[in-house]
């Protein structure tokens, strides 16, 4: 069966876990995500050790945020990895984008808009005035103008920021939860089901899978929901 266009998160505090959860996991998934637990507690070490035999592609989302000679140095640091996809912020403006995209040309380079967790309240707070689609649509076009070849949005903004940007980027959604689940953390959240018929390309999925008595069976369920909804779209 072909995998799920999901990524796995695997927010784990140690890499036996890790490397267990990828393995039951990929069976289902194209891709794991390596976060910054893991990578600032174990280096790149982690990511041959998710990668393991399965040939599974990893995403290495250390959102990268500073002035653009630095991120230039760190995505070099980490090009040799060869991780799919590598994050960085899109609110650090287009030089600092582009900085990125040049310095990991094998990577795809994700640049983050919004941040799934925050709502409406905090995006006024750190004076992002006005509703989230607005921001989350500038700061893509920006990105994609520097160079990204990914977005990071939520799956309330996919559609929009598809109409934005036109059909040749990845658009990549967190914030996804199956309904009735626990959105923690989370703010602006849509069900796997809704952020494929929103245009997502790749769902990012954490704790509804990685928090299940069984990884392996979270995985492959909601791997199967998408398939028929893809089926029920066609
Ligand atoms: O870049 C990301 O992957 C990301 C961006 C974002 O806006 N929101 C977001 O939740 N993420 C990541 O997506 C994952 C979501 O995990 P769960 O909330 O457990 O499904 C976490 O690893 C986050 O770091």
């Amino acid at each position: 069966m072909t995998p799920a266009p999901i990524a796995v998160a695997l927010d784990a505090p140690d890499l036996d876990t890790a490397a267990r959860w990828a393995a039951l996991v990929t069976p289902y998934v194209t891709t794991v995500k390596v976060g910054l637990e893991l990578y600032l507690r174990y280096g790149p070490d982690v990511v041959a050790a998710v990668r393991g035999a399965s040939g599974v592609q990893v995403f290495l989302d250390l959102k990268l945020h500073d002035i653009p000679a630095t991120v230039r140095g760190a995505a070099r640091a980490v090009a040799r990895l060869r991780p799919s996809y590598l994050t960085v912020h899109a609110a650090g403006g287009p030089a600092m984008v582009r900085a990125a995209v040049e310095a990991a040309p094998g990577t795809a380079i994700a640049a983050v808009t919004v941040l799934t967790s925050l709502g409406e309240a905090d995006l006024a707070a750190i004076g992002l005035e006005g509703p989230a689609p607005d921001a989350v649509r500038r700061l893509a076009a920006l990105a994609v103008e520097a160079g990204a070849r990914a977005l990071v949005c939520s799956p309330q903004e996919a559609a929009a920021v598809r109409a934005e940007v036109g059909a040749g980027v990845t658009l990549i959604t967190p914030g996804v939860r199956p309904a009735g689940a626990d959105v923690q953390d989370q703010a602006r959240v849509a069900t796997p089901e809704q952020a494929l018929a929103a245009g997502a390309d790749l769902l990012v999925i954490g704790r509804p899978i990685t928090g299940a008595p069984d990884p392996g069976a979270a995985a492959a369920g909601i791997a199967a929901a998408l398939r028929r909804a893809s089926a029920g779209a066609s």
